[in-house]
């Protein structure tokens, strides 16, 4: 479990300060994926930067396990620092250095002898998918594969804890998919503990257990991925939300609807599968335009909404309204003419 209690890290001279992370307190637990969120400067990667212990708090503890991070100087440090690994944007490798031997350089900084070595790099490229790679250099490789060698190297020492530090920012969507599964599918293997720090909700929403959305170095939300979708709270976080639920150009295309009253209907879980909208139109004498949905899947389950345009008159319209808050669909008007 990692334990960070108001925790402040201050940047700077006196008069000319910055408060990078501002009294964030949050617990992560054993095997959980743990995604941070924010835009540029929110303060996620002095965050991550303070779990690895390569920035100490300015006040507040940090701890990981039963080991307060925070406290550690020198050797204990160095120690501590060996079970908690991470993955860069850019990935970092050596450049000239094949894959095996990249994956091979922490174990030879701890001092692992040759055999043991070997055994431990042929099992670390078998499960990162690299096989037949292993002597391959970094400029030969593409960048979901030196994805791959970073993250085999992170795990060659058996960390606790892997931090992803914008892991899939660099790589193309489809790529992106694919080490997200990879880094799943190692969760799941290994029961590791995994805190990721991202600008894309699309990587919260496909791996994360649940969230925390940061802002001025304050967590200003956090909570299970699914809740946070199906209801975000800070403005913020429904503007992440957005890049996911809401393909672009929606604004634009509710703006030139003309008239009627229009609805945005949440769905969560198996709901997303009830006829709603069938018997809406059954039982109503209103008619129903589809102006957009979107299904999205989340660890927690599925996670979909739909915008409708609701044509007839007024009653009509309030009492098939008043239906879908009784069917459990939580329903919010978002126009009216
Ligand atoms: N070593 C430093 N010295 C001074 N200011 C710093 C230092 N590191 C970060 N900052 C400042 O702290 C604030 C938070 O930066 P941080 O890099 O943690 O944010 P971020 O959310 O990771 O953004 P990005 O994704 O752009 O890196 C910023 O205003 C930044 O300029």
């Amino acid at each position: 479990m990692i334990q960070l209690k108001d925790v402040k890290k201050r940047f700077g001279r006196t008069n000319d300060e910055i408060l990078a992370v501002d009294g964030v307190s949050l617990t992560i637990d054993e095997g959980e994926i743990f995604g941070i969120i924010g835009y540029s400067g929110a303060g996620k990667s002095t965050l991550i930067r303070l779990l690895n212990g390569l920035e100490t708090p300015t006040t507040g503890t940090i701890k990981i396990g039963n080991r307060e991070i925070s406290a550690f100087t020198g050797k204990e440090l160095r120690e501590a620092r060996q079970k908690i690994s991470m993955i860069f944007q850019h990935f970092n490798l050596l450049w000239s250095r094949t894959v095996k031997q990249n994956i091979a350089f922490p174990l030879e900084i701890a001092g692992v002898k040759k055999a043991d070595r070997e055994r431990k790099v042929a099992e670390l490229i078998e499960l990162v998918g690299l096989s037949g790679r292993e002597d391959a250099y970094p400029s030969e490789l593409s960048g979901g594969q030196k994805q791959r060698v970073g993250i085999a190297r992170a795990l060659a020492n058996d960390p606790e804890v892997l931090l992803c530090d914008e892991a899939t920012s660099a790589l193309d969507p489809e790529t992106t998919d694919a080490i997200l599964d990879l880094l799943t599918n190692i969760n799941e293997r290994l029961g590791l503990t995994i805190v990721l720090i991202t600008h894309e909700m699309h990587v919260i929403r496909k791996i994360c257990h649940r969230v925390a959305v940061m802002e001025a170095g304050k967590v200003v939300e956090i909570g299970p991925v699914l809740d946070v979708f199906q209801s975000p709270q800070a403005p913020i976080t429904k503007r992440f939300v957005s890049q996911v639920t809401e393909p672009a150009g929606t604004d634009q295309a509710i703006a030139h609807l003309p008239g009627g009253t229009l609805i945005k209907l949440v769905f969560v879980g198996e709901k997303t599968e009830h006829p709603v909208l069938a018997s809406l139109i059954r039982k109503f004498d209103v008619d129903v335009n589809i102006v957009q949905g979107n299904i999205s899947h989340t660890k927690g389950g599925a996670y979909g909404s739909l915008i409708l345009q609701l044509l007839g008159n007024e009653n009509d319209i309030d009492t098939a309204i008043a239906y879908l808050h009784e069917l459990g669909v939580q329903t919010e008007v978002i126009g009216n003419e």
